[in-house]
């Protein structure tokens, strides 16, 4: 298969993990007679320094004219130090999930065996968990009409849902749970906020079309205390734009770093895939970053063109380098690898096995080594 795909890596940690993210697509490529050719461009804080612009015009061309798109992070101190800032690399993602039509936000989470002991929650109440969050991606409170007073003392930012925005994300939540195991839970305020009223009302009219799956509430703040008291009681969690985000970062402890969820971002003409975390700008240049979180947002993109074998591949090479320790500091406090090495690994495994890695890099198995 050819693909053409829009590389836009951003700014803090972005430029380090997503390099990772290619060296693995490139490994696939080689090993599946694949052709992956990659176009850069700039986004977020990097594209404000370069062209004044958070999403410059030629970005967004950039990502019109692709298959897909690779995203790394954006975000930098300068800005978040900076509340007064007009313009900033926040709304080059927004936008570009807006232009695209991005409007399912996919993030998967699931436990690894070799991660379960280390977690800061019980193994017996995290064991087996694995359900996926279906966040609303272009529409909610982040894309409100936002207001500022003239004195500067009131702010406001709206909320706004229509029937479409909801029911196009809500069909491929139930389509997503009916190949699971067939439960869907509706994260939102009802008791309090029209908009989550307007959810559940439509949510309520799909789940007919979806008989087999068992359509489930939730109270957002309860929903936050759940995750992390039962998390094996979810399959499909659908919710609005800004609960997902907060609730999906939440989850990620259940994982065990955030460096370890990846997302799809699914329009209909589009599709974009990237961690779920920031640009943790305080990691930056320092080649620690977890770049697994970018490598597996590679795997969903294998997925996404059918290529399942490929995905899979990926997925068992992640699984391998967590089962090895081959991980950065946020998995293996001690002997932890860098950025680069946990990319150096993949490739190596995918193209050959774990042995490799080790021969090029003069490990012995079981050898406590910094690299
Ligand atoms: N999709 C995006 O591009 C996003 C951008 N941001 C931006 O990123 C900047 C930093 O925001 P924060 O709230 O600090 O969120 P963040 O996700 O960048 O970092 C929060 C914490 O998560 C951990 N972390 C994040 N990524 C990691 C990785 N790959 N490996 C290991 N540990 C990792 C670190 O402990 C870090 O201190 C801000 O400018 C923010 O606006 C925040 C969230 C999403
Ligand atoms: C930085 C925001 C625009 C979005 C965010 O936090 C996210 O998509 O996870
Ligand atoms: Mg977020």
């Amino acid at each position: 298969m050819k693909l053409k795909i829009a590389v836009l890596s951003g700014d803090g940690i972005g430029p380090e993990v997503t390099q990772q993210a290619i060296k693995v697509l490139n490994a696939i490529a080689d090993k599946y007679n694949h052709t992956f050719e990659y176009e850069k461009a700039v986004v977020g804080a990097i594209a404000i320094d370069e062209t004044g612009n958070p999403l410059p015009d030629e970005t967004l061309k950039i990502c019109a004219d692709s298959n897909a798109i690779l995203f790394g992070a954006i975000g930098d101190p300068k800005y978040d130090n900076n509340p007064s800032a007009k313009v900033r690399p926040e709304q080059g993602l927004l936008k570009l999930r807006k232009s695209l039509g991005l409007f399912a936000n996919i993030r998967p989470l699931n436990t690894y065996d070799s991660l379960i002991h280390k977690s800061n929650l019980k193994e017996e109440v995290i064991k087996g968990t694995d359900f996926v969050i279906y966040r609303e991606l272009t529409s909610g409170i982040y894309f409100g009409e936002k207001k500022l007073s003239e004195d500067g003392t009131i702010a406001s930012d709206l909320c706004t849902y229509t029937a479409e925005e909801i029911d196009r994300i809500s069909h491929l939540a139930f389509k997503a749970a009916q190949v699971r195991r067939k439960k869907l839970t509706l994260v939102d305020k009802a008791n309090v906020l029209e908009s989550s009223r307007l959810w559940r009302k439509r949510v309520t009219e799909i789940s007919k079309e979806y008989s087999d799956v068992k359509l489930e509430f939730l109270f957002v703040d309860n929903a936050a205390m759940q995750i992390i008291l039962n998390p094996t009681q979810f399959d499909v969690i659908l919710t609005e734009n800004m609960f997902g985000d907060i609730l999906s970062d939440e989850a990620s402890v259940i994982s065990g770093s955030i460096g370890l969820l990846a997302s799809a971002s699914i329009g209909k003409h589009a599709a974009m895939f990237e961690p779920i975390h920031g640009s943790y700008p305080q990691a930056k240049g320092k080649n620690i970053a977890n770049p697994l979180a970018a490598v597996l947002s590679a795997a969903m993109l294998l997925d996404h063109f059918e290529l399942y074998d490929e995905a899979e591949n990926v997925r068992s090479a992640v699984e391998k380098s967590i089962e090895l320790n081959i991980s950065t500091p946020d998995l293996n406090s001690t002997n932890h690898f860098s950025t680069t090495n946990v990319g150096n690994f993949l490739r190596d495994f995918i193209l050959d096995d774990e042995n490799t890695f080790y021969n090029k890099n003069n490990i012995d198995l079981g050898q406590s080594t910094i690299i």
